[in-house]
């Protein structure tokens, strides 16, 4: 049977809630992109993949992007569908020392399962399955299908899987990843993907569309629309980008810094680059990833449109803010050699120098992907960051990324309510894909979205 519902008539294209023309920027999405509103959910068991990847050692910091997705929940049940949610959590998977830890109180999904119970007042149940040592979970074997017969039956409102990370298959791209897709194609009839962070081309974000009808949740639908809004940025653009994540957004920047009218960098990022520029050596930045920066530098003689925060923090330790071990030291003091620890934060001084301010001030369009300090000690610099970016009324804000906005909350929480509802901010699930889809030039071109297109050409998707 074809996995699509008809447009009822006189009803609006997709009519099932909001009727046709006043779905918010619904003009702007691909047309052969199939959305969950047409989706044919009846009776059907639902693969819902969702970033709910909100936990660090075993809590959950911000339920931002539990509650997002929370309207698909709803219309997947409503509509009689019976919903098999997965996630990930964390980065279990060492790509260079190619084990995979399991860390069972850490990053288990089961904080975000005891939320979304209390939340919604259904019972989700969790499977348990084998897990290998160093190698994680190989199988989602059949002591599922207890699981499922309950879940068709109403018996439970849900089953959410293990942190998709943690099946060996995951992040495979030969055979365990084959095995494991399969598998999980088998426990359902249709996969929606609300996962708009989580482009990584995985198996439970991308090779599952090669198995099941697959269809955009409706966060997802709002994000690709909304990132259309940096794709043609009213300028001066401004992008902050920090964070730890290099091995995942160094490309992507790179195709950030040719949008950009000027580019303020931190974190990570930041220790790389200036690593880079000025020949000195920074504790934890590895020569690989300084090489991978030298092309920004080239190209940044030429254009000039980084932004330099003049002072940064130096710490001995990673562990904690400990009085006497760590001080503010300037840029103008580096010189080709030099040697230097963990450098943790940007000073908040930095964003008192004119040229940062200007470069702040006078931008009409600001993304965030910053968190600036090693957290949670080294939190000073973003705190600054955010009044500053948060001075400048004009400009059209946009914030993405996991501990962006988790940092944003905890540090500005009375600013943050109000972003949540001002016209001049919008907060994305994902910075590190905002990133990505300004490398693309196209949302839709995303790896996980463009699998949905294929899917809905594969299974006859019809969009009038
Ligand atoms: N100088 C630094 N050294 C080490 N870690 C840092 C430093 N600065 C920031 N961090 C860490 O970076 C993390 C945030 O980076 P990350 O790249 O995950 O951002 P994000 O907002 O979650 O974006 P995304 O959604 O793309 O993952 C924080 O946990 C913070 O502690
Ligand atoms: O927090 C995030 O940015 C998303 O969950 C994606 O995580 P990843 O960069 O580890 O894929």
């Amino acid at each position: 049977m074809a996995p699509y519902v008809p447009y009822p008539p006189g009803l609006g294209k997709v009519g099932y809630t909001v009727p046709e023309g006043q779905e918010d920027g619904h003009e702007l999405l691909d047309p052969r992109l199939p959305l969950l509103q047409r989706a044919d959910l009846k009776d059907k068991v639902v693969l819902l993949r969702v970033d709910h990847n909100v936990v660090k050692k075993g809590k959950i910091m911000d339920q931002y992007r539990i509650e997002v997705t929370l309207a698909t929940m709803y219309n997947i049940i409503e509509r009689g569908g019976r919903p098999i949610i997965m996630t990930h959590i964390g980065r279990p998977y060492d790509k260079k020392t190619k084990i995979l830890s399991v860390k069972l109180e850490d990053e288990s999904i089961e904080p975000v399962v005891a939320y979304l119970q209390r939340k919604l007042r259904i019972k989700f149940a969790i499977p348990l399955f084998h897990v290998t040592d160093n190698e994680g979970i190989q199988d989602i074997d059949t002591s599922i299908n207890w699981l499922i017969n309950d879940l068709r039956a109403c018996k439970i409102g849900g089953i959410y899987l293990p942190n998709t990370r943690w099946f060996a298959g995951e992040e495979d791209k030969g055979e365990k990843m084959e095995r494991f897709v399969v598998q999980l194609a088998g426990v359902a009839d249709v996969f929606v993907n609300e996962a708009f962070g989580s482009w990584q081309p995985h198996a439970s974000t991308y090779y599952i569309t090669k198995y099941l009808p697959s269809y955009a949740g409706l966060c997802m639908q709002s994000e690709l629309i909304h990132v259309q809004e940096i794709l043609n940025p009213k300028q001066p653009f401004l992008a902050i980008v920090a964070g730890a994540k290099y091995d995942t957004k160094i490309g992507p920047l790179k195709a950030m810094y040719k949008k950009v009218d000027k580019l303020i960098l931190g974190g990570v990022v930041y220790n790389t680059f200036l690593c880079a520029k000025y020949g000195v050596k920074i504790e934890g930045v590895e020569d690989s990833d300084i090489a991978l920066a030298k092309d920004l530098v080239e190209q940044d003689k030429v254009e000039h449109k980084i932004v330099e925060l003049p002072f940064v923090v130096e710490s001995e330790t990673l562990e904690a803010r400990i009085e006497g071990k760590y001080r503010t030291i300037s840029i103008k003091d580096f010189t080709p050699g030099k040697e230097y620890s963990y450098i943790v934060d940007v000073d908040p001084s930095s964003f008192d120098e004119p040229h940062v301010v200007e470069a702040i001030d006078l931008s009409k369009t600001i993304f965030v992907n910053a968190v600036m300090g090693l957290m949670p000690h080294f939190w000073h610099g973003t705190y600054k960051m955010d009044e500053m970016i948060d001075h400048n009324r004009g400009a059209q804000k946009f914030f993405g990324g996991g501990d962006t906005l988790q940092e944003f909350k905890s540090l500005h929480p009375g600013l943050y309510q109000k972003a949540l509802e001002s016209p001049k901010y919008y907060l994305f699930t994902g910075g590190g894909t905002v990133l990505k889809v300004i490398e693309e030039g196209d949302p839709f071109a995303l790896p996980t979205i463009k699998a949905l297109i294929e899917n809905g050409k594969q299974y006859g998707y019809n969009p009038q």
